[in-house]
């Protein structure tokens, strides 16, 4: 065994076939089942992508209005799972909030250990309905808040900001939210999704896959991201800091969030379309000094070091403009990716092998207790 062989951060490395997402940075684009993720953006609501990521097929007008009326009868977020969130301190992250909130719908399923295909697609189905009651929540609460109980009148993005808001704000902000929503939906084999992926392959159950993905989206390398740009452009202030900020940062060998990506090396497919929604945002909430920061760091990001910004960047300064708070942002993450991580994890149980990579050893050579 040699360095070479050795794939650190097993970059580069194909571990299996996937049907569900393309991510291609030769062509810089990304399929969710055969379709240009941006079409879905421009076409789609995020219940139709939820069902095509699952069902591998756009619902039809009866499949849809089925698929809308259970999602619709899962919303309210069960007394448990409330008390639960309640007993957790609002210093908490809310990523532990939202982990924490799954493990207790996870052990008071009684079907957790089922994995037929229905049973699995009507967990992923309840997870994806009572997400955003848990989002909404544990925001509202940090803010002195009361639960806000869901709307059946409303489409899934709708009272999503109905449930964190008490208002249903403008078309525009709606239609933004849900275009965020689809690009963060699925992006094949990412650590979160992979995570969950080698949960699956021991035949542990799909709450604990998703738990396990969780945890591995709340790293700032990965979802935790979009909240971390938020913390940057706050440190940053105005545009006119950003390249003496970021010559500094640099200089301090920090990553700088929202930049970068393992896979595109080109710019991530995902960008021009946030970035398209979040101007029509900064229109709308007339923040045109929000777009200036964005342009002058991706810039200055651009002419120090030729690095893009890669999803995280634009969805950032979105969802601040929406009015959600800057902990809040990786949680709606989870709310989008909860479908792309179930898409996985039956994917994965439908034609399993355990996952157990080997490592080559470099510790102490054999040696032996005295005597
Ligand atoms: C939705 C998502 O999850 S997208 C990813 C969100 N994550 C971030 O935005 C965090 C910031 N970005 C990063 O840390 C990285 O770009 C990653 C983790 C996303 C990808 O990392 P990798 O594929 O492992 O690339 P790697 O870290 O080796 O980067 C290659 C070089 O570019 C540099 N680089 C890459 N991204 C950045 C960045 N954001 N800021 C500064 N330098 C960077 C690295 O330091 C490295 O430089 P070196 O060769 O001089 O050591
Ligand atoms: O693919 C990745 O490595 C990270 C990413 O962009 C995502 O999960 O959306």
């Amino acid at each position: 065994m040699t360095d070479t062989d050795i794939k650190k951060g097993l970059a580069g490395v194909v571990v299996d076939y996937t049907a569900v997402s393309k991510v291609n940075p030769e062509t810089n684009s990304l399929l969710y089942r055969g379709y240009p993720v941006q079409e879905l953006a421009a076409n789609c609501s995020f219940e139709q992508v939820a069902y095509l990521l699952w069902y591998g097929e756009l619902p039809t007008d009866a499949e849809l209005a089925e698929f809308e009326r259970v999602e619709r009868g899962q919303r309210a977020l069960g007394d448990n799972v409330k008390a639960v969130i309640d007993l957790i301190p609002t210093t908490a992250h809310p990523m532990d909030v939202i982990r924490t909130a799954v493990s207790a719908i996870g052990a008071s399923d009684p079907d957790a250990d089922l994995a037929t295909v229905a049973s699995s697609l009507n967990k992923a189905a309840r997870l994806y309905a009572q997400l955003p009651a848990i989002v909404a929540y544990d925001q509202r609460r940090r803010r002195g808040e009361d639960l806000v109980p869901p709307r059946k009148d409303l489409g899934y993005s709708e009272n999503f900001l109905w449930m964190t808001f008490e208002e249903v704000p403008d078309q525009v902000v709606v239609d933004a939210f849900t275009v965020s929503m689809i690009l963060y939906a699925e992006h094949s084999f990412n650590a979160s999704t992979f995570t969950a992926r080698v949960i699956t392959s021991t035949l542990s159950d799909l709450y604990s896959a998703v738990v396990g993905g969780i945890g591995a989206l709340k790293g700032p390398l990965h979802g935790g991201a979009n909240e971390a740009v938020m913390h940057a452009f706050d440190e940053i202030g105005t545009a006119d800091r950003a390249e003496a900020w970021l010559d500094d940062a640099l200089a301090n060998k920090r990553k700088i969030m929202g930049f970068g990506h393992r896979v595109y090396k080109n710019g991530d497919s995902r960008v021009p379309t946030m970035k398209a929604a979040l101007d029509t945002l900064a229109e709308h909430y007339n923040r045109p000094d929000m777009l200036e920061l964005y342009e002058t760091l991706e810039q200055a990001m651009g002419s120090r070091k030729n690095i893009k910004p890669n999803l995280d960047y634009p969805s950032g300064p979105a969802y601040n403009l929406m009015g959600f708070d800057t902990l809040t942002f990786t949680p709606l993450f989870v709310a989008s990716r909860i479908v792309g991580w179930t898409a996985h994890i039956m994917e994965q149980a439908a034609s399993n092998a355990l996952i157990r990579p080997l490592s080559a050893y470099n510790g102490p050579d054999e040696r032996h207790l005295p005597g």
